[in-house]
């Protein structure tokens, strides 16, 4: 049995509506370079991928204008109306270079500070497993679950002791993937990343501890927030 390879798949078809700018916010510029520029060198450069899949919004006009464009390490296929639709869609333009226990890492394209240690961390920790894991953070914050009342008020204080922010990449079976995904879709079971699919499936995918400065970039301040983090690598 050959030694499963690596891919990576990167969601990069949403609109950004939350950042409010005039363009999708992987198109934003940090230091004058694409958001989705900086996280694909960032991730490309610092694992051993054998391909990897960019899922663009069908009417994106940006994407000839990058750096990845002329990478030959980078594939592209259209995304869908969701997040989880655009992993899929990005899954099934894979299949034919792939097989079943090949490793995936998806990897938003709205999180440039991705570092190298965390993505070496989370393939180390997961290269023998057999279901795969998500980084994470556990939460530092204390958090308040509230009513629906205007202004809305404080109903409980949540237990955070066992609470992670879940992050990405998430890194998870090619075959174990794509069949917890379609099914997910199949049940109209919303996800919001691959863990939720996989544990939809019944698997306990793997918490693997990354840094809290993978943020991603949703709002308007998380921006500068961004290239602060990356002045700092
Ligand atoms: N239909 C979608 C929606 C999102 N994404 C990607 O999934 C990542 C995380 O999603 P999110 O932060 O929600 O991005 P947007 O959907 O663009 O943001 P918003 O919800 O503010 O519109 C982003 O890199 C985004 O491009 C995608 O590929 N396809
Ligand atoms: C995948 C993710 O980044 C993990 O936290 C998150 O679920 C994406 O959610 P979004 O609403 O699509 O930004």
């Amino acid at each position: 049995m050959t030694n499963p390879r690596f891919w990576l798949i990167v969601p990069a078809a949403g609109i950004g509506q939350r950042m409010q700018a005039e363009c999708p916010k992987q198109y934003l510029k940090i230091d004058r370079r694409f958001i989705l520029d900086i996280t694909l060198s960032r991730t490309l450069d610092s694992a051993p991928f054998d391909g990897c899949m960019v899922a663009l919004h069908p009417d994106d006009r940006w994407w000839p204008d990058t750096e990845a464009s002329g990478d030959s390490r980078v594939q592209t296929c259209h995304g869908g109306s969701a997040r989880a639709d655009s992993v899929l869609a990005a899954l099934r333009a894979l299949a034919p270079q792939v097989d079943a226990d090949d490793w995936v890492l998806v990897h938003d394209a709205a999180r440039p500070c991705i570092h190298r240690d965390d993505l070496t961390r989370l393939i180390t920790s997961l290269q023998n497993h057999d279901v795969g894991g998500l980084l994470a953070s556990p939460v530092a914050d204390t958090l308040k679950k509230g009513n629906n009342d205007t202004p809305p008020q404080v109903r409980e204080t949540v237990d955070r002791s066992s609470l992670w922010r879940a992050l990405t990449p998430q890194m998870f079976r090619y075959a174990k993937l794509l069949n917890a995904l379609e099914l997910a879709a199949e049940n109209a079971r919303p996800v919001t990343d691959e863990s939720s699919a996989m544990e939809f499936s019944g698997n306990m995918p793997v918490l693997v501890e990354g840094r809290p400065d993978n943020i991603k970039v949703t709002v308007p301040a998380d921006l500068a927030l961004a290239g602060f983090i990356l002045s700092q690598f």
